[in-house]
């Protein structure tokens, strides 16, 4: 229970309107449990023209004179539809506000679940699950919606009817309340013990749902290499599995559910069957009259029915529950540390490594970089050239912050990076990953994600990527729609465009991360050209795997095993044994060989 306590801080702004949906709530139970009141008046003074027992009846009649109510059937008929109808009509109310009222507390927790998932710092994000995180945004939202629009209010009803109506049935007959009653505890106590049962499987059949949505959005996101590789039988056998999975687990979880409801039934009728035995009996031995009789009937069948739906609105309880669990399984996610309140510095750009070393998390003992000291000084272009896993890009994410060294310092201008506040620190230090993404929407919107440089920039930014030409050969140009379901792009298309993002706005830093792999020499060698000259003042970070692209940089650094093996110029690097030298003889001998159609070795 205590696990839907957090829910109360998102039902800001609508705690009144479910408030007054409980009282409207209350008056339509009133009005529910008047109805066989009218019965059973109807019954024993009209149709059975026994004395009228009832106060207010009797004081009516006495008012108006009225002798016997054998001739007023149809005023009952009247009553019992006037309340009927008001019933309906509150109902109608309580059912708007508790729409309102839910969908706002769910808008609500969305947005605050969506502003929580941008703050999770990158490590989170790198390693998340996006199936499992879009289901908990998407179908945990509607189970805990329709639980707070259905079943909550169904929960108030249920509570009221029970009290209200033992109330007023204890003051007709208390024996016939206690016949009526008798069986309700255990069908109640049986919906409890079967709802705790129940209650992994929902879990088991919500993980097995969401681990079919991951093979879904993974199979999706995948289908090139899917068809490039020719996978689609093995991709359709693993979403075979995982379906069959799905639904063995639902299955099950439906089956209980069935012995669940065809049991209750049992029990619901055989109460209901009680209550009319024990009824006949009393009316026969003169202890009650038919009225109360038929009014007791009209009672318990109110009773039972929701008390039975106890079980099912107990069930969506489980699942809101278990919905309202892993929601917040991701809001108690630590946040970015944005140092809010840290140092807002101008950036020159002067880069300091001193001394850095840095492990991942999940193993501490690993040590990924190690020993890193290296300076770009403001304006310099450093590039960084290694072998595959040797922590180049993990150098490049420390650099824009999204993790911190476990020893030494990065330094920009002399300041502790960690000093810096984190929003500032990406205005000024730049990152172009290495797979580009390109969000739904125009080029335009893609390059100016602020949505806030005038036109004349974005044009700037194109054209220092090397994109405008491409750009303005599409039909609709600069408006063209990229990503999904949009125009279909080339990788260094794509490329550009997220470089083009990249400068917009002038940074002092500036990091590609292999970010220029998929151009041709010629374009490569065009935008490290315009780059160059368009952000002479930046420093600029290049990680590459291709000699050439380093060989232009001021200083370059080769490494190996998360350490800096030689740092130098291409001159120097290039006739020093070691790594660099390799790697440059291969590239060269690998050109050369294709350039004259000999294979090598
Ligand atoms: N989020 C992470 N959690 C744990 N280990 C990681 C994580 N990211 C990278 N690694 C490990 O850190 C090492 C360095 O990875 P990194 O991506 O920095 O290498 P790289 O030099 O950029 O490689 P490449 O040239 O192939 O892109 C690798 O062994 C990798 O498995």
């Amino acid at each position: 229970m205590e696990n839907l306590l957090p829910l109360f801080s998102y039902m800001r702004g609508y705690k009144k309107t479910y408030l007054i949906a409980a009282i409207l709530m209350g008056l339509s139970v009133g009005f529910s449990l008047v109805n066989p009141l009218i019965l059973q008046i109807a019954v024993d003074n009209s149709i059975g023209d026994l004395n009228v027992e009832n106060p207010i009846v009797a004081g009516i009649m006495e008012l108006l004179k009225i002798e016997s109510l054998s001739g007023y059937l149809w005023f009952f008929a009247f009553l019992y539809v006037v309340f009927t109808a008001l019933r309906g009509f509150l109902l109608y109310f309580v059912g708007k506000l508790s729409a309102s009222a839910s969908e706002g507390t769910v808008k609500n927790l969305r947005d605050r679940l969506f502003n929580h998932i941008q703050r999770l710092p990158f490590s989170y994000h790198k390693n998340a699950n996006t199936g499992d995180l879009i289901q908990r945004a998407t179908s945990d939202m509607e189970t805990l919606k329709k639980f707070l629009a259905l079943q909550l209010v169904e929960t108030g009803k249920v509570a009221l009817m029970v009290l209200f109506s033992v109330y007023v049935m204890w003051r007709l007959s208390p024996r016939m309340t206690i016949s009526a009653v008798s069986l309700t505890p255990v069908i109640f106590l049986f919906a409890w013990f079967f709802f705790r049962k129940i209650q992994s499987g929902f879990e088991i059949a919500d993980e097995a749902e969401a681990e079919l949505s991951t093979v879904i959005q993974e199979n999706l996101s995948g289908i090139r290499v899917v068809k490039a590789f020719g996978a689609e039988g093995a991709q359709i056998k693993v979403f075979g599995e995982k379906n069959s999975e799905y639904r063995d687990k639902s299955y099950k979880l439906l089956s209980d559910l069935a012995w669940y409801w065809s049991i209750s039934d049992f029990l619901c009728f055989s109460q209901i069957g009680l209550v009319l035995v024990y009824g006949v009996y009393l009316n026969l031995s003169g202890e009650i009259t038919l009225g109360v009789l038929v009014a007791f009937t009209s009672y318990v069948t109110m009773l039972v029915w929701p008390i039975r739906q106890m079980g099912n609105i107990i069930a969506d309880f489980g699942k809101a529950l278990v919905s309202v669990e892993r929601i917040q399984m991701i809001l108690l996610e630590d946040e970015e540390d944005y140092v809010e309140t840290g140092l807002k510095p101008q950036i020159a750009g002067n880069v300091k490594f001193e001394d850095v070393a840095f492990s991942y998390s999940d193993d501490p003992k690993r040590k990924i970089l190690d020993g890193i000291n290296f300076d770009i000084k403001h304006g310099e272009v450093l590039a960084v050239l290694g072998k595959t896993g040797s922590g180049k890009s993990t150098l490049a994410h420390l650099l824009a912050g999204f993790y911190q060294p476990v020893k030494g310092k990065i330094l920009i201008d002399g300041i502790d990076l960690r000093s810096i506040e984190k929003t500032w620190l990406r205005k000024s230090v730049r990152l172009v990953l290495q797979e580009p993404f390109l969000f739904s929407g125009t080029i335009t919107e893609n390059i100016d994600i602020y949505g806030k440089s005038e036109q004349e920039q974005i044009f700037k930014a194109a054209k220092t990527a090397s994109i405008d030409k491409d750009i303005i050969r599409f039909e609709k140009g600069y408006e063209t729609y990229v990503g999904e379901e949009g125009v279909t792009l080339s990788g260094g298309q794509r490329q550009r465009i997220a470089i083009a993002r990249t400068i917009i706005d002038k940074a002092s830093v500036l990091i590609f991360d292999d970010s220029l792999s998929a151009l041709d020499a010629k374009t490569e060698r065009q935008v490290r050209k315009e780059l160059r000259a368009e952000n002479e003042e930046a420093s600029i970070l290049i990680i590459t795997h291709k000699i050439s692209t380093a060989m232009e940089a001021d200083k370059i650094i080769v490494m190996d095993g998360g350490r800096i093996v030689q740092q130098g110029k291409h001159d120097e690097l290039a006739v020093a044994d070691g790594l660099y030298k390799e790697i440059w003889d291969h590239q060269n001998t690998f050109n050369g060989n294709i350039m004259t159609g000999h294979r090598g070795n």
